[in-house]
């Protein structure tokens, strides 16, 4: 059952369109991430749907109901913020509990449940411990166990994980989506690292000015970016102009092999590092010389200068690894070539 609905949404400042006749579902307890670079509308959507941000066209509905004249605080929904937002003053137990009194919780009936909720993430006795003594990612599961406390028909993050470092970003979303999965509920969080959005989402929204550019689930997109912006905000550097007829392109590195069934004409092509495979010497191929080559712990991270075109990325293992000046030759994946269907 769809509890989210936003029909032809837009946020108009001055005369420019922030948000641009956004049309978004998410379902009952779906996780949905918002991603896309700084600027492109994220937080004013969660603003539109918290209701602390009127739109210019459009409406949202909750559950069906039209949330136009719902106030923020009359919508069910848990915000949690970059910068959590905790008050200094009041211990972590006091900060829980201050998102249980948003619902009216008496005191006593209050004390279990800010206990319950700090075990949930992961904090269990920790309610008489200062704000100012605990480590960013604690702050973070404090803010989490606030948002939660009120349980929130929908829950919304804005750069849940922002602030903290990578190695405890990547733990952090593990729990949060093992979380979430738990407590079935629905999600929709905003960030602009790709890494965290597809840890955490059943369903991916990438945007671009405003506008919708992809969604899908994270495997979808990841294998079948819509557009050469998809694909280079997702990481992928390898895309050129490419002519495809009959089974292959014509690209400035040569002929290039597509998939079975891929879009044919001019259109923009991406070859996956991935799909960049290095030769036996005295092959076939296309030659170029190694630029540079950076150790990524799974595998070696190289880039190809060929003799026309840009350059190329490719991946290779660990061993035989050619080293930086050495000349190699390369072929293509066809399954790593994707035929983008959509402009740049
Ligand atoms: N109240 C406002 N008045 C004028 N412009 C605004 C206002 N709020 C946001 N904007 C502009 O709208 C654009 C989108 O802002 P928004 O914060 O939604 O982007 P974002 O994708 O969340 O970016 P970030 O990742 O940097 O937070 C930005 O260019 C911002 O400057």
């Amino acid at each position: 059952m769809t509890l989210l609905r936003l029909d032809g949404v837009s946020v108009r400042f001055g005369d420019r369109a922030v948000v641009d006749a956004v049309d978004l579902e998410v379902a009952e307890h779906e996780i949905v991430c918002v991603l896309g670079p700084s600027g492109s509308g994220k937080s004013t959507l969660l603003r539109v749907v918290a209701g602390l941000q009127p739109v210019s066209a459009g409406r949202v509905l909750l559950g069906d109901a039209d949330q136009a004249a719902v106030p923020v605080h009359r919508r069910g929904v848990g915000l949690m913020f970059q910068d959590h937002q905790l008050f200094p003053h009041r211990d972590v137990g006091g900060n829980v509990a201050f998102g249980l009194r948003m619902r009216g919780a008496s005191g006593g009936s209050s004390a279990a449940r800010v206990e319950e909720l700090l075990e949930l993430v992961g904090l269990p006795g920790a309610g008489r411990r200062a704000v100012a003594s605990l480590s960013g990612g604690e702050q973070q599961r404090v803010a989490l166990a606030r948002a939660l406390a009120p349980s929130p028909r929908l829950l919304m993050l804005d750069e849940p994980l922002g602030q903290l470092d990578r190695g405890l970003r990547e733990r952090l979303v593990v729990e949060l989506r093992s979380l979430f999965s738990r407590l079935g509920t629905t999600v929709l969080a905003v960030t602009h690292d790709q890494g965290e959005a597809f840890a955490l989402a059943d369903r991916v929204v990438v945007m671009r000015d405003g506008r919708i550019a992809q969604a899908g689930t994270p495997l979808e997109v990841w294998q079948r970016p819509a557009s050469e912006f998809v694909a280079r905000f997702l990481g992928f550097e390898n895309v050129v102009p490419a002519t495809v007829s009959g089974g292959a392109a014509a690209t400035p590195w040569g002929k290039v092999p597509v998939p079975a069934g891929a879009p044919e004409g001019e259109r923009r092509l991406l070859i996956r590092p991935v799909g960049v495979r290095l030769e036996a010497a005295g092959t076939d191929g296309l030659s170029c010389e190694v630029a540079s080559r950076t150790f990524r712990g799974t595998h070696v991270a190289l880039l190809l200068r060929p003799g026309a075109g840009p350059v190329l990325e490719a991946e290779c293992s660990l061993a035989g690894a050619p080293a930086v000046g050495d000349r190699v030759r390369v072929s293509f994946t066809p399954s790593e070539v994707v035929v983008l269907p959509d402009g740049p």
